[in-house]
């Protein structure tokens, strides 16, 4: 039997203020040259990831990280090697990036990159740069049609630009007629609708993809199309979503909520333990939050927070 040896990688994503990340073109003489990647290279011996990520982004481009935070976890068999890739978001640093192997960089904008082909192993990444800080979930049940539609419009125009549009209490009809009145209010913005519940429903309303309830989710067997998220609640329900290889979870309670006041909930430790496993996709938190918990969100390592109720307050 061969044994199957996995290669710890660490790369850096470099991201400006204005939201454009770096990429570099890998150097001749290396697999998948003149492919393009995130700076990094692999973990010597005895090194963590950080300080990988710290030496390589030193050694390749002459750049000193002054923050980097962890983020997604990527598995991936290439031909020459099974690789475990660590991608750090790296906010703040010093010098300008200099190729000092002959690469080529091109800072990109999430979503409409000028340079191709990445590295496969990199398409879930690339997906990720494209999601929100604040996840809004539609407020139908409470606010009543007409008034939801107007703080939706509203939020159209402060930036809102994903919505997951989950009313259970709609029958299938009243819920399609609802998902074409919101199509035509996003589709200006170039914003995307996911619509909550089975695969089948989002590829029938043409929406840009689907949100998975947690159990919806735990008897999918096949990636749906589109843009794919899932609600979970535990390490079983985030390694599904890791094996159908979505592109976000959200992931709760965090606190009680008024719709399941006794219910149990993570906390941000609780969050944080569950969240900092090392998944391929961003996680959000869920559950009686507001917009003023996102920095206790990104602290816990989350993407950011998914909104409810407090998605569609306080809009003017
Ligand atoms: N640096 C980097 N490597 C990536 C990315 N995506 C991805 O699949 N990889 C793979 C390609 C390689 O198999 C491995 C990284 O190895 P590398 O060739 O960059 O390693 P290194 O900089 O330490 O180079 P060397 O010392 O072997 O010359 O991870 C990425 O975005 N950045
Ligand atoms: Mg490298």
């Amino acid at each position: 039997m061969t044994e199957t040896k996995t290669t710890h990688v660490a790369a850096g994503i470099l991201i400006r203020p204005d939201g454009q990340f770096l990429l570099g073109s890998r150097p001749e003489g290396k697999p998948y040259a003149g492919w393009w990647e995130f700076p990094g290279g692999k973990l010597e011996a005895g090194e963590t990831p950080l300080q990988a990520l710290v030496r390589e982004l030193h050694e390749e481009m002459g750049v000193t990280v002054s923050m980097a935070q962890p983020w997604l976890v990527q598995t991936f068999t290439y031909p020459h090697a099974h690789v475990r890739l660590n991608f750090f978001k790296v906010t703040d640093w010093q010098g300008e990036p200099h190729p000092h192997e002959g690469q080529a960089f091109a800072w990109q904008v999430p979503g409409a990159l000028t340079v191709d082909p990445v590295l496969p192993a990199n398409t879930p990444i690339l997906r990720g740069l494209q999601l929100p800080a604040v996840l809004p979930f539609s407020n139908v049940a409470e606010l009543g049609e007409a008034a939801w539609l107007r703080q939706l419009d509203l939020a159209l125009a402060q930036g809102l630009r994903w919505l997951v549009l989950r009313e259970p209490q709609l029958p299938a009809a009243a819920y399609a007629g609802l998902a074409a009145e919101v199509q035509a209010r996003l589709q200006p913005y170039g914003a995307r609708l996911l619509v909550h519940g089975q695969p089948q429903r989002a590829h029938d309303l043409g929406a840009a993809g689907v949100h998975l309830p947690a159990r919806v989710l735990m008897e999918t067997t096949e990636r749906p199309e589109g843009w794919c998220g899932a609600s979970v609640h535990n390490a079983t329900e985030l390694a599904r979503a890791a094996e159908l290889g979505l592109d976000y979870a959200v992931l709760g309670a965090i606190q009680p909520t008024q719709s399941h006041p006794g219910s149990a909930t993570l906390g941000w430790d609780g969050f944080a333990a569950l969240a900092g496993q090392g998944w391929p996709f961003p996680v959000y938190g869920i559950g009686g939050l507001k917009q003023a918990d996102l920095a206790a969100a990104q602290a816990a390592g989350a993407q950011g927070v998914a909104l409810l109720r407090a998605a569609w307050q306080g809009l003017s």
